[in-house]
Order: structure tokens, then sequence, then C-alpha cells
């Protein structure tokens, strides 16, 4: 086991390596109702974790077994490995595009967004006056859309992003579900795109959209671009997301199918009758609660190539791990982890259903 790195880069290793258990446990807490057309899920302790993604909690009930100290040496070798992959692409990857890694430039988002962030940052803003700014795609379902990023920093984005995948630099995939895309912190764009971008503009969007589930309390992320193309990855399974919330926008490029697809939050069973489709929209971001199930139908033509920012609280999951809400037992990672942190966790009300 490499040394254990500062507070507060910490993953959640509360409980189970042991596969049964965690399906059982997925099954008992996890599993929707009656929902035609829903896929089964894929639970996410395959879909993050023990598939060979970057870490997510691993859920330990009574005596810690073997093949759990080795799942928490494989995940802290993975933030190392992805730590080892961000400083060789920092001293030797030439960007196509240098202007993506200075600091975010508001001309970069869509008038939209900038509205929006702005009415959410004045004094008196409220979820009523947010709504007046942005499109509610589900009102029972909290999914909301707007405008992001504009056209023509799509485009930079998209070519930074082939840029890289053409190189010879080592890649790190976002999840075992996914094999073409690339993570943000690896490539360098998380200082200079990804916190501002959080930390200005999503935080106080998310904080009047989702109070009660740490949208007032962002303080970490994983950002990652997913990738579908004839011949790649054309889908992904059904899923809920290591995040208290999530922001996914399209940025290009020409596509057909491919669309989004919600069913009920994993921690509360529905008996939906069918799920809820949302198309993507280029440039467009698409908000929902992490916890809310969703997959991505298979992709028709083109190449569809989306941003998706995991967004996490602290405060929140420090209290409640997300994935297998019970009270997380910690060990070091690089990093933001898996956006946990050893500090006290802050007050906050917080919805244990969301
Ligand atoms: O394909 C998409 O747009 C969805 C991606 C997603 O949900 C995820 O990676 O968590
Ligand atoms: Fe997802």
């Amino acid at each position: 086991m490499g040394p254990l790195l500062e507070s507060p880069s910490v993953v959640s290793l509360a409980p189970a390596v042991d596969l049964a258990r965690v399906r059982s446990i997925g099954r008992l807490r996890s599993k929707p109702g009656p929902c035609p057309g829903l896929p089964e899920p894929q639970f996410p302790h395959l879909y993050n974790g023990l598939g060979g993604g970057m870490g997510g909690p691993v859920l330990v009930t009574g005596p810690v077994p073997p093949q759990l100290k080795q799942e928490v040496e494989r995940r802290q070798r993975l933030g190392q490995e992805s730590a080892a992959r961000k400083t060789l692409i920092a001293s030797s990857y030439h960007p196509a595009r240098p202007e993506l890694y200075s600091p975010l430039q508001d001309v970069a988002l869509a008038p939209e967004f900038l509205a929006a962030a702005e009415y959410s940052t004045s004094p008196g803003a409220n979820l009523e006056g947010l709504l007046q700014r942005l499109e509610t795609v589900s009102e029972e379902k909290r999914i909301y859309r707007l405008p992001v990023f504009t056209a023509p920093f799509c485009q930079a984005l998209l070519q930074e992003l082939e840029h890289f995948e053409q190189s010879d630099m080592p890649k790190g995939r976002p999840n075992t579900m996914n094999n073409y895309g690339v993570l943000l912190h690896e490539l360098g764009l998380d200082e200079p795109l990804v916190t501002p971008l959080r930390e200005r503009f999503l935080q106080p969007l998310m904080a009047l959209l989702y109070p009660d589930c740490g949208g007032g309390w962002l303080d970490s992320h994983r950002a990652f671009v997913v990738k579908y193309a004839p011949g790649q990855d054309r889908e992904l399974g059904c899923h809920y997301d290591n995040a208290e919330l999530t922001i996914n926008v399209a940025l290009g490029k020409a596509f057909t199918g491919g669309a989004l697809y919600f069913g009920g939050l994993f921690q509360a069973p529905s008996a939906l009758a069918r799920p809820l489709e949302v198309a993507h929209v280029v440039g467009q971001g698409i908000l929902h609660r992490g916890g809310q199930l969703h997959g991505a139908r298979p992709l028709g033509t083109g190449e569809r190539w989306n941003l998706v920012i995991w967004l996490r609280a602290s405060a929140v999951r420090n209290r409640l791990c997300p994935m297998c809400c019970r009270t997380p037992d910690l060990v070091d990672d690089e990093g933001f982890g898996d956006g946990f942190t050893r500090e006290e966790p802050t007050t906050v009300d917080l919805c244990v259903l969301t």
C-alpha cells in the first residue's frame, strides 16, 4: 500500500467487496418498483468501483474480509496511477487549444447560463425566479435544462478532446462502462475549467434548485467526457451516480439517438409506468440528482460527446454515503478522492431520499 495522503482526499470504504452482498444490499435498498421499459439498474458498486473504475465506496459488514484489503489497495492504486498520468500529461502533452487551459472566461458561456447564475447570486433570488430562467424537464423528478456553453466553446473543447484521444498519452477512463471517455482532471482541465464552473456558476444554481441535496454545499467534483460512436460504446446502462447532483452537457457532434432516460430515485422505489426520455441538445446541460436512476439509449448515427460533472457535497456524503446510504469509513486518496472529507460535517438539512 502506498503512503497515505493528506486529508481531505479520501474515498469511502463503507462496506462489502462481496458482490453477492453488494447486490443484495442494492436490491433491498435500491431496486426500483415495477417500471416497464426501465432496465434493471447496473449498480454503481459495479459501475463505479469493482469493475476497474475509480473508487466508489465498498460496503463492509462484520469482520473485514481479506479481499477488502485488496480492494482498498486497488482503489488507492487507481488514485496513484491517475495522479501519475496527470503528471506525465502536464509535462509532455501539447494541447491543440491551449486557451482552454487558461481560467474560464464568461465568453465561453451561454448568455442564458450567465443570466441564471447571476440571478441566483442576486439578493432575494428564489426558486420561482430561477425556474423562469431555465427549462423544467420534469417537475416531479426535478430535472432541468439550460444552455451552458457557446457553440465555439463546445467546438474548441471537442477539438482538444479528439487531439488528446489521438495522442500517445496514457488515458484513464471515466468508469467501467465507458471505454472512450476522458477524465478532465488528468488532462489538467479541472483547475481552469471545471472548478470555476462549479464554484462560480453551478453552486448558486444548485443551491436554489436542490438545497436539500447539498446544492449549496458543493465542494468537489468528478468531471469526465463520455463518447459514443459507431464501433465504440453506443449506450450506457441504467445506474445512479456517485454524486449528490449531476450536470450533463452535450458538446456535439451531430448524432441521432442517445437520449437519456430517467426512472425514479434509487433510494425510493417507484411504480412509474415508463421512464422519461430526455433528448440531448448540443450546448445544453441537463441537471439532475445523482440518485435519479438513468441511462443512455443506444446511439443511432454520428458521434455523441458529453461533459458529465458529478457534483459532490462532503457535508452530505460524510453523513450518508450516496452509494450505500450508510455512514462511510474513509481511507486517504489522491485529489478529490470520492468527495468525502474528514472534517466534522457542517450541519446541513438533508433528505435521506435524495
Ligand atoms: O451518456 C450520457 O449522457 C450519460 C452519462 C452518465 O450518466 C454518466 O456517465 O454518469
Ligand atoms: Fe450517470
